[in-house]
């Protein structure tokens, strides 16, 4: 709703209330349509302020009714009525003015902002397009490039940058609403012809074709099958090339397109997501809202290669003191240069200036005796690990959180190693550790509610989406992977290159395809940890126990990739060549292509050829399956846990929703009889065996994914 008050005599107040961002809710926007009549009508007012209760003006349309008989006044004559009004409208802009609540303030004739507040059009991030003549106004008022680029992006902006584009009047440090009277009693019985955005003209730049044709391939190019940013780009094509009136039929015609697109109820269902992991919860019944994180002041890292350094420079950057340890006194100088470079980059990126004082250096484990958290970030072998958490137990204070960033060894045989077992989580980082998202944070049999609480607020203060996840192999992300991975090998022995199946991949909208993404993370990681769990033959095998291991059909490609030192782009070789090494350009590799055909026939297979098709279907399905069964075996507590690790950790395209929310787009129904027509055609494979869940939702009538718990019956359901 809105509430009326007037000040200072003259100048009727209306206050957005729907807390906790002012949505503009169909009770909102009724409340501004009713508080606005009055206002007009009343001759003793003669301007009018536009705020938000509770240090916000506005975060948009309110996302949780769309999808639903959407009631209540529209949003676009609500704006027009503002814009057209006789007595001036000022918007005072505390907090946010996103999407719709920017749309509303550019209704408005002035806007005045409080030099904290941040303004954007993030509507494309929600797959659709400023819908209530955003596309249309604000190119009018900073020109069709700026307007581009911040309605292709959706990036949020300051005061002060708002200010420097001329989206707002005025930027203070003061109270907002009391600046925005002050201003609307100066500018009451001022003529507001200049003012009202939609009659203006769209200014031109003189190559205004180029400058739409640059900007629609470079959306092209970072959507990667996204429709929201080239319906945005067309939008404001319509703004610079129409009058007013068609151009915002064009938007609105446009927007029709988006609003029911699978596209955007993946993104929206995707920005509920990242916030619902947030309310984690585990199987032994800690919660999110019971247990209470302990404060922690002063953090180490142990090894401090690349994700060492990367977790040093993100706890840095968030401003705690770290102690970063690294025996090897030549990797110790090494780092010392490679994080303050990292420290630097970041302050200069951000104009802050750099966190150096925050890391002190050492050559000893000693020095971590005064920490409150410990990340272990060395090399991934267990029994280097094991006497690590062995000497930090004997070593640190009582109380002091003991972490790994293992990627997927058991955090419960490394708890076993120290005195408090409930002290240990795993605190997985994603390459390169301070820019990406995703941490995963890993309980253990013993883990205290308080420990994984504890984990997941640093995640949140280094700016990471945290989720709590079981321990397993691998926990969630690099679990599901295996799968995948595993088809992506069997699709090369069967006839497929790496080009198609990365082409299939990115096509569908990976970042990168699997390949790619493996020459680019280094094909040794994945040696090492077969080689330790006795999956690698100690030498060549033939006959036809070289592709079985443990009774069912493996693929020992990457393995000989790795004996011929093709380790990826560190090497210049991998799936692809490169043209030296650390190159990034992936070229297809003839070599590999022989290499392929001698693999083939040294095993009696016969290639045939692949479809699209069935590369996506094998790679997503068996990927998806896998999901399944690490809901049914409770190592994530529901379905948006695994998307948004997928989406934030493995490149899978946000506008798909994550492989779960995908599976339930697709059709659970027909995933199942996919898996069961695959698993047919490749019995020793069990990766392609139909998981009971998946079973059991589709004789549940394939319920739609916020009902999944139900099914699953878990007892740490949050949905
Ligand atoms: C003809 C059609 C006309 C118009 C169409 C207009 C389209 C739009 O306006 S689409 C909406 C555009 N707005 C946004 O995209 C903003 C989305 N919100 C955010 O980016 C952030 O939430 C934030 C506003 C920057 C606040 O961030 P933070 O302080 O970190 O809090 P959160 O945890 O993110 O959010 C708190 C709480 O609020 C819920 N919420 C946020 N925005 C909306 C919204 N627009 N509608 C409904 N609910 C919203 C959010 O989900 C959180 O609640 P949970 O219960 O925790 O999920």
């Amino acid at each position: 709703m809105a509430l009326y008050t007037r000040v200072s005599g003259s100048v009727g107040v209306i206050t957005l209330q729907n807390p906790p961002v002012n949505a503009l809710s169909a009770a909102v926007r009724q409340g501004i349509v009713d508080m606005m009549d009055r206002a007009l009508s009343e001759p003793e007012v003669k301007s009018v302020v536009i705020c938000g209760q509770n240090g916000k003006f506005c975060g948009g349309a309110d996302i949780k009714e769309f999808g639903t008989n959407m009631s209540g006044p529209a949003l676009i004559p609500l704006i027009d009525r503002i814009e057209s009004a006789a007595k001036p409208v000022v918007a005072a802009i505390e907090g946010i003015a996103l999407g719709g609540g920017l749309e509303l303030a550019l209704g408005c004739h002035y806007r005045i902002a409080h030099s904290k507040a941040k303004l954007g059009l993030p509507e494309v991030s929600l797959g659709l397009l400023p819908g209530a003549g955003g596309t249309q106004r604000l190119p009018r008022l900073i020109s069709i490039p700026a307007a581009l680029e911040l309605i292709t992006t959706g990036r949020h902006v300051t005061a002060a940058e708002a200010l420097q584009l001329g989206i707002v009047d005025k930027v203070t440090d003061r109270n907002t609403l009391d600046e925005a009277v002050k201003f609307a009693l100066s500018v009451a019985g001022k003529s507001l012809d200049l003012h009202r955005i939609s009659t203006n003209p769209c200014p031109h730049p003189p190559d205004v074709d180029a400058v739409f044709e640059t900007a629609m391939q470079r959306v092209r190019q970072r959507a990667r099958g996204a429709l929201a940013p080239v319906a945005c780009v067309q939008a404001v094509r319509a703004a610079a090339t129409l009058p007013y009136a068609h151009g915002m039929e064009r938007e609105r015609e446009l927007f029709k397109g988006l609003f029911t697109s699978g596209q955007a109820r993946a993104l929206q269902y995707y920005f509920f997501a990242q916030r619902a992991v947030g309310r984690w919860s585990t199987p032994g019944g800690a919660r999110w809202d019971t247990s209470k994180p302990r404060p922690v002041r002063r953090a180490a890292v142990i090894g401090l290669g690349t994700m060492g350094r990367g977790i040093t420079v993100a706890l840095a950057q968030a401003g705690l003191s770290v102690v970063a340890v690294e025996t090897n006194e030549k990797q110790l100088t090494e780092a010392k240069q490679g994080v303050s470079d990292m420290l630097e980059r970041g302050a200069r990126r951000r104009g802050v200036p750099p966190a150096l004082d925050k890391v002190i250096y050492s050559h000893k484990i000693q020095a971590v005796a005064d920490v409150d958290l410990v990340i272990e970030a060395v090399f991934e072998d267990m029994e280097l690990k094991k006497a690590i958490f062995q000497q930090l137990s004997a070593l640190c204070k009582p109380g002091t959180f003991l972490c790994t960033n293992t990627s997927g060894l058991d955090i419960d045989e490394l708890a076993a190693q120290t005195q408090n077992p409930e002290l240990v989580v795993g605190m997985h980082f994603f390459a390169p550790a301070h820019v990406m998202k995703l941490l995963e944070v890993v309980y253990g049999q013993k883990s205290s509610p308080q420990a994984v609480a504890t984990a997941m607020q640093i995640g949140s203060k280094i700016g990471k989406v945290s989720v709590a996840v079981g321990n397993c192999r691998g926990f969630v992300g690099n679990r599901i992977l295996k799968p995948y991975l595993e088809q992506a090998f069997f699709l090369l022995e069967e006839g497929a290159t790496p080009e198609l199946v990365d082409k299939v991949l990115e096509e569908f909208g990976f970042a990168m395809g699997v390949f790619r993404m493996s020459d680019l993370s280094g094909l040794d990681v994945g040696w090492r940890v077969r080689k330790a769990i006795g999956l690698v033959a100690p030498e060549a095998l033939t006959g036809p126990y070289a592709r079985v291991r443990e009774g069912h059909r493996y693929s020992p490609l990457g393995d000989l990739l790795c004996e011929q030192v093709r380790f990826g782009q560190k090497t210049g070789r991998g799936w692809y060549q490169y043209d030296k090494p650390g190159g990034r350009v992936a070229k297809p590799d003839p070599w590999l292509h022989r290499f392929l055909e001698e693999y083939r026939a040294q095993h009696g297979l016969v290639a045939r050829r692949i479809d699209h098709q069935e590369v996506l279907d094998r790679c997503l399905y068996a990927l998806i399956n896998e999901g399944f069964r690490i809901l049914e075996d409770g190592i994530a507590a529901g379905p948006e846990d695994i998307d948004v690790i997928y989406v934030l950790g493995y490149g899978w395209p946000q506008h798909r929703g994550g492989p779960m929310f995908y599976a339930g787009m697709v059709g659970l129904n027909k995933v199942l009889e996919r898996l069961e027509h695959y698993h047919q055609v490749h019995p020793d494979v069990p990766n392609l065996q139909p998981c009971s869940l998946l079973r059991k939702l589709v004789a549940s009538g394939s319920p739609p994914i916020n009902k999944w718990r139900e099914v699953i019956k878990k007892p740490h359901s949050q949905l």
